[in-house]
């Protein structure tokens, strides 16, 4: 019996999505399964997200966090670079190969996501505009574009800089969002490369669980 206390990550009481792993604590999830490190989540309302006590863990109340002895992170990346630092798995150890490991986090967030991002509130939330029918072709490509020079530099390899890295595990996770509109499907190499994340066996332990909790089941 570990006397060791365990990391705690906060998730959504009821996410929006109903359990299809698309918040950003499963990309968390994803990171504490590769590593191996078990973990605790503590459930939380909207309305709570915004109260002082959750605040003081995320200025901008929202999930996920991840507390750890005296420890306070938000931001997705920045816990899962965290966890890479400090366990094996998700980082290599020559110095070039992790700083370039490191690079593709960055890009991912940076550089894929945000058109990515635009395209879903586009649909989600600007889709009642007068001006949404002449914006989204334009956003979507754009989101094309990146989807493009992703697909050229990722060519036939299995993963962005040889083995899996945490760079991958976010690329995958952001271009997961894509999958309903549709445009990761006409990138064939891109959606293989997210299925290969998705066929992860961590990957599947961190979207079963955060399944359970859209059930209102107890994990397995
Ligand atoms: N940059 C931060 C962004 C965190 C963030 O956006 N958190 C969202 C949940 S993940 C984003 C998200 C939400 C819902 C779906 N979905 O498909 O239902 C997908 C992704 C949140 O707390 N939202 C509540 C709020 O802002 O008040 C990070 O990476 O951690």
């Amino acid at each position: 019996m570990s006397s060791t206390p365990i990391p705690t990550i906060t998730a959504f009481e009821r996410s929006p999505d109903g359990g299809q792993g698309l918040a950003r604590d499963t990309r968390v999830r994803w990171a504490l399964e590769e590593v191996g490190q078990p973990y605790a989540v503590r459930l939380v309302s909207f309305a709570a997200m915004k109260q002082p006590a959750h605040r003081a863990l995320h200025p901008f109340g929202q999930i996920p966090t991840y507390e750890d002895g005296d420890l306070v992170l938000f931001e997705s990346g920045a816990i899962v670079l965290h966890l890479a630092e400090r366990h094996a798995g998700l980082l290599p150890d020559d110095a070039n190969a992790r700083a370039r490991a490191i690079a593709w986090m960055f890009a991912a967030l940076s550089t894929v996501e945000p058109p990515i991002l635009e395209l879903v509130n586009a649909r989600l939330l600007e889709n009642d505009k007068p001006w949404n029918k002449e914006r989204l072709p334009i956003v979507k490509d754009r989101v094309r574009d990146r989807l493009r020079e992703l697909a050229a530099r990722l060519g036939e390899a299995d993963w962005l800089d040889g083995v899996f890295s945490a760079g991958d595990l976010l690329m995958v996770s952001v271009l997961l969002r894509l999958r309903r509109s549709g445009l990761l499907d006409e990138f064939p190499s891109l959606a293989a490369y997210v299925a290969r994340g998705e066929a992860r066996p961590a990957y599947q332990r961190a979207f079963a669980a955060q399944l359970a909790v859209a059930r209102g089941t107890p994990p397995a």
